[in-house]
């Protein structure tokens, strides 16, 4: 039996139905990376992409390189915030920008949550002119309003992205909006 994935399309002869558009192919990159991390309550995926629709990088949520990630608490609370996982994790869209050597001038980020105050301004420091996120659910928290504040100063144009999402189920580990 072969693994290849069944093509199965509305209308073969139409051009329009029967591949993903770019918007659609990306995000399901961030979405299929946001499933490696192994925050327990929000996983974060990032895909940086030229204007030749070219993927440049990717990242996902997750503690910084060498660190044990097993002796990190990944809770949301504790007893200082020095129990919780905040200090520590770095955020996806910065992993994306440090996982590159390459050129992100001009590029677009592709990120399933809105980026915090801290990546917006690593972003803007990129050279990335454009975002494109799936999630807003922190969209008035304090660090994202000076995000969308940071962004609207520096040129960088920002859009939801409201179409299709892939069904990605590894059973342990499932894709669900
Ligand atoms: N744009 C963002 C926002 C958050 N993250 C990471 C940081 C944490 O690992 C997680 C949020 O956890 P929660 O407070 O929802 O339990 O997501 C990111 O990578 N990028
Ligand atoms: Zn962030």
């Amino acid at each position: 039996m072969s693994n290849l994935p069944k093509v199965i399309v509305k209308d073969k002869e139409d051009i329009r139905t029967n591949h993903i558009n770019w918007d659609e192919y990306f995000m399901s990159i961030a979405i299929l990376s946001s499933l490696r991390s192994k925050d327990t309550s929000t996983k974060v995926g990032a895909a940086i992409v030229s204007d030749e629709h070219k993927v440049l990088s990717l990242g996902y949520n997750g503690m910084p390189i060498g660190i044990d990630d097993s002796k990190i608490p990944w809770a949301r609370e504790g007893a200082s915030e020095l129990d919780t996982k905040y200090p520590y994790v770095c955020h996806a869209e910065l992993n994306a920008i440090l996982n590159t050597e390459r050129r992100l001038k001009g590029s677009t980020l592709y990120v399933t949550l809105f980026p915090c105050n801290e990546c917006a301004k690593a972003v803007i420091q990129a050279g990335i002119k454009k975002v494109i996120f799936l999630d807003d659910k922190y969209h008035d928290k304090t660090y994202s309003i000076a995000s969308r504040k940071l962004f609207e100063m520096a040129g960088v144009e920002t859009s939801q992205y409201l179409g299709r999402v892939p069904l990605i189920d590894f059973g342990d580990v499932k894709y669900e909006l």
